[in-house]
């Protein structure tokens, strides 16, 4: 195998468009540049056909990315994007998933247009040409690398990896209580096959000092131009020993499944470090420091931690959690998921499906490179297991680790299967980590408990039995599945006030000033931007430029009833400052709009 690879034949992009730039493109290397020592041990698992399969395979299907209307008049509306992508924080930013089924179909590698995305503000318009990447802080040589450059410098690395977001499975969590993050389902997570530059053989060009002389962490710096959250971009380090060790494979990406990054994915370059969680992927890469100190970005310390479950975002505030080392997530947790059955499906019962086997099948993925060692199915809520098949595609590389999901299945009597009320799944690694039985709730993310589907006799046709299986939740606000059921049997039973009703009582301000629905309407722009939630009006101007989503989330909305979209967004924390914009009520046609 080439241990270094020629990336002349990349070429010059433009918008995001290759264009070839033939043999005269020669820029000048820095005199103390070492080629072989920068390429020797990195390219050995680059295998170039097996590679080449597994893009062709995953654009053989071709899921579309078109203009959505939903991004219209928002900062991203020339953003092209895959309509079926569930939005999980209404319009605007981008935060989506794609239906389960839907990623399961295309197996291994993920389509570009159905890979999640996380957004937290607008998609920067960037240009290959124009865009630059800076090395500093303690480095001796200081660089800032063109696109051109970084490609045409360093030898690339490719590779298939799971990313997922540490949110994913977050609307279970918050189905036993609200967390300060939105509703992912379990398809926060996706795998492609990305391209780019070693960043241990960047930092070694510019000549990252030692740990004596105070190189103790790698902070990656984005382009997004966010709005409020105590920052205007987003941020994150690694240390140095992880920015520096061979064996992960962390590069600056600039290719995913074979085509530039998409713009939602980073272009023209992010960070991908595998077996990680998500959020430390800085995308639209902009600046790389090294520093003495961890990086002070907002959202390296506000983001991304698994703090005690007694920890409320107050408390998390006045005792400093938000600081304590012991919190932050780097490495992903074991983790599995049910996907066939898959949520609302019937299984008719009839002479046909008896005498075959029922395959039940999902996906599990660890991190820190550690193989999915065993699956294991329960038919009898945890009393006995069964092991399943595991299929890992990928190949591991030379160092052994694991960077991507794998899939499992299990051959499952349908006979057994109508005596269940519930089939779990759990998975272990190499490590023999393991998911907990139950839900341990925290404030953010990384839900991992063993995944449940729930099973019930109906009746598809008149005279036949079948069963239905449900999934714990479906993403976003999508109604659905057996987490809101349960919740509902117990506030149902519950005489006291329900926990939405006592910590959402914007409606104790007894300002009852109705409003119509056209009076509404007129105060739709940054001078005077009202909303409508659950039949109240609120004047949000004032809020606009302290708003944590950005101001344009609340300027889209601006005169509409966005009730769906506000609750399914914000927590309870959000949810108790809205009272303070509240000024009326709406009137409906001679009605008062009935409350929550
Ligand atoms: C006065 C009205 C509003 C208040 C007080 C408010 C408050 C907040 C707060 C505190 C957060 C941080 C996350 C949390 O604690 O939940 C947040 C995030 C956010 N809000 Fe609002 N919000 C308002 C209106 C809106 C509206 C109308 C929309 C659009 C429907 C919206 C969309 C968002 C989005 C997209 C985020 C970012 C979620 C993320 O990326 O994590 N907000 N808001």
């Amino acid at each position: 195998m080439a241990a270094f690879v020629d990336n002349r034949q990349f070429g010059t992009h433009m918008n995001g468009v290759v264009r070839s730039c033939g043999q005269d493109l020669k820029p000048s290397l820095p005199l103390d540049f070492d080629l072989d020592s920068s390429s020797s041990d990195e390219d050995e698992n680059d295998d170039a056909s097996y590679l080449k399969e597994l893009i062709r395979k995953a654009n053989a299907e071709t899921e579309a990315s078109v203009m959505d209307p939903r991004d219209e008049g928002t900062a991203d509306q020339w953003v092209a994007r895959n309509s079926s992508m569930v939005r999980l924080t209404g319009k605007h930013p981008f935060n989506a998933e794609s239906p389960l089924p839907r990623l399961m179909h295309h197996g291994f590698i993920t389509p570009v247009p159905l890979h999640y995305v996380r957004n937290h503000g607008p998609v920067p318009k960037a240009k290959w040409e124009d865009w630059t990447v800076e090395i500093t802080g303690l480095v001796k040589r200081p660089t800032r690398f063109t696109m051109d450059r970084l490609v045409l410098e360093f030898p690339h690395r490719e590779f298939p990896a799971t990313l997922v977001c540490a949110g994913n499975r977050r609307k279970e969590q918050n189905m036993v209580k609200k967390t300060i993050g939105f509703n992912w389902g379990s398809a926060g997570t996706s795998t492609s096959v990305w391209r780019g530059v070693p960043l241990r053989q960047v930092l070694r060009r510019c000549g990252i000092l030692t740990r004596a002389k105070g190189a103790l962490h790698v902070c990656f710096e984005g382009a997004e131009n966010l709005p409020g959250g105590g920052g205007s971009k987003y941020g994150t380090s690694i240390s140095r020993e992880m920015a520096m060790d061979p064996s992960r494979d962390i590069i600056l990406a600039y290719m995913q499944n074979g085509e530039p990054l998409a713009p939602d994915h980073g272009f023209p370059v992010r960070m991908i470090i595998p077996g990680f969680i998500g959020g430390r992927m800085v995308k639209w890469l902009k600046r790389i420091v090294v520093t003495e100190l961890e990086c002070d970005n907002h959202y390296h310390y506000k983001d991304n931690r698994v703090l005690p479950s007694h920890v409320s975002p107050e408390l998390a505030n006045e005792e400093g959690w938000w600081y304590r080392p012991e919190y932050i997530i780097n490495e992903l947790n074991i983790n599995s998921v049910i996907t066939t059955p898959c949520h609302d499906e019937i299984l008719p019962i009839n002479s046909w499906t008896t005498q075959r086997p029922y395959v039940v099948r999902g996906y599990a993925y660890s991190g820190g490179g550690r193989k999915v060692t065993r699956v294991e199915v329960t038919l009898d809520g945890g009393e006995t297991w069964h092991v399943c098949t595991l299929d890992h595609p990928e190949k591991p590389n030379k160092y052994g680790k694991y960077w991507c999901w794998c899939f499992w299945s299990l051959e499952v009597e349908v006979l057994d299967l109508l005596g269940t009320k519930e089939i779990a799944v759990r998975a272990w690694d190499e490590g023999l980590n393991t998911q907990p039985e139950n839900l341990i709730w925290n404030l953010m993310m990384m839900n991992n408990c063993w995944f449940r589907v729930k099973t019930n006799v109906c009746k598809p046709h008149k005279g036949e039995i079948g069963m239905v299986f449900e999934h714990p939740t479906q993403p976003g606000n999508q109604p659905g599945g057996w987490m809101a059921k349960e919740k509902h049997l117990e506030t149902s039973q519950d005489p006291k006030p329900s926990l939405k009703k006592s910590v959402s009582t914007p409606f104790m301000n007894t300002n009852s000033k109705m409003f119509s629905i056209s009076e509404v309407k007129k105060h739709s722009n940054p001078d005077s931007t009202w909303i409508i939630v659950h039949g109240h009006v609120y004047d949000c101007t004032r809020f606009l430029k302290d708003h944590p989503g950005g101001t344009d989330s609340i300027l889209i909305n601006a005169g509409t009833d966005c009730t769906e979209e506000f609750d399914a967004i914000h927590s309870d924390k959000a949810k108790k400052m809205l009272e303070d914009y509240r000024i009326g009520q709406l009137i409906t046609t001679g009605n008062i709009h009935k409350i929550w």
